[in-house]
């Protein structure tokens, strides 16, 4: 089998051309969506990813406040500016890229963050909410990969799940929204880890699998099971001396020998990656109505 790729890209592309057409209805009411992004340090990965975002939000007619700050500022200084956006009203999210320097204390700062602000969906508040299956802000990436499985027609209601990695980023919110019981949700999930003892002997049992480790080739064919759909959540760069920049993005799965066996398979780029930002564009704009009284 010759797996059919599902483009992030593509349904990356769809969804926000919907955005687009939303917020142009919400600026005539005078409503423009506001995201204030913030990056603390230098990291170049950091830095791609939160211009990315940046672009993304212009493009979709989202105002962006772009905060970029040096790598020694301190957790008293960066608490302040989540403070005054908190009280901002013309920003409706808030994103503090992750990771932060060391001198600081990321979960502080989480909580700093007013959580009907966190478009992110990491403040405590929203993570509790989203276990409980109330309404919260669902973590972008999560969410991502699963408008991606349900936009592929892949089933999702009785579908064994294997994600690999606990991240609190990735792993632990995805198994908690795949086991609800919603349209996102009703699968079988499974989370293997670096404890687990034979992570192939879960994969091989797996409808779809999932890999968030941030490791190249931690899946590979004999891990997958004929048929199998598998999403790539990892973004690893490696040294690519043909490359203008000496490094190529590749993901956690052996992509061409999965394509194989695979049914379908996402990319790495072009797969998860732009859809963790549309999503957070989603919720910048949901947020930004909620704070009208439209919804
Ligand atoms: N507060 C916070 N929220 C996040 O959502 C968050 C974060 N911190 N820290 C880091 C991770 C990682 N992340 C990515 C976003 C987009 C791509 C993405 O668009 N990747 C492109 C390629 C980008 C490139 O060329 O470098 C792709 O896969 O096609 C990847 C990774 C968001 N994260």
């Amino acid at each position: 089998m010759t797996a059919k790729v599902i483009s992030g890209k593509e349904i990356a592309h769809q969804i926000r051309e919907e955005l687009k057409a939303e917020v142009a209805q919400l600026s005539k009411k005078g409503i423009v969506p506001g995201l204030g992004v913030v990056l603390v340090g230098e990291d170049p990965a950091s830095i791609s990813y939160v211009t990315a975002k940046e672009r993304a939000c212009e493009d979709i007619g989202i105002f962006s406040d772009d905060n970029r700050l040096p790598a020694d500022t301190s957790e008293e200084e960066l608490l302040a500016l989540v403070d005054k956006m908190n009280k901002d009203t013309k920003i409706n999210g808030i994103l503090v890229q992750l990771p932060l320097p060391d001198h600081i204390d990321e979960a502080r700062v989480l909580l700093a963050i007013d959580p009907a602000k966190d478009v992110d969906g990491f403040h405590p508040m929203n993570v509790g909410k989203m276990v409980v299956g109330e309404k919260a802000f669902l973590p972008c990436t999560p969410h991502g990969v699963i408008q991606m499985i349900k936009r592929a027609g892949v089933e999702l209601s009785g579908a064994e799940v294997v994600i690999v990695g606990r991240s609190n980023i990735v792993g632990k919110p995805l198994a908690n929204l795949l086991i609800q019981k919603s349209d996102k949700g009703n699968a079988t999930v499974t989370v293997c880890h670096t404890r687990t003892k034979d992570i192939a002997a879960h994969t091989r049992n797996a409808d779809i699998v999932i890999a968030a480790v941030g490791r190249p080739n931690t899946i590979t064919a004999d891990m997958v099971k004929e048929g199998a759909c598998v999403i790539d959540v990892g973004v690893n760069r490696v040294a690519d001396a043909t490359k203008k920049k000496g490094f190529r993005l590749v993901g956690d799965v052996d992509f061409e020998a999965v394509s194989e066996k695979a049914a379908c398979i996402t990319p790495v780029p072009g797969g998860v990656g732009p859809m963790t930002i549309t999503m957070l564009l989603y919720n910048t704009v949901e947020s930004a109505k909620m704070a009208n009284g439209i919804i």
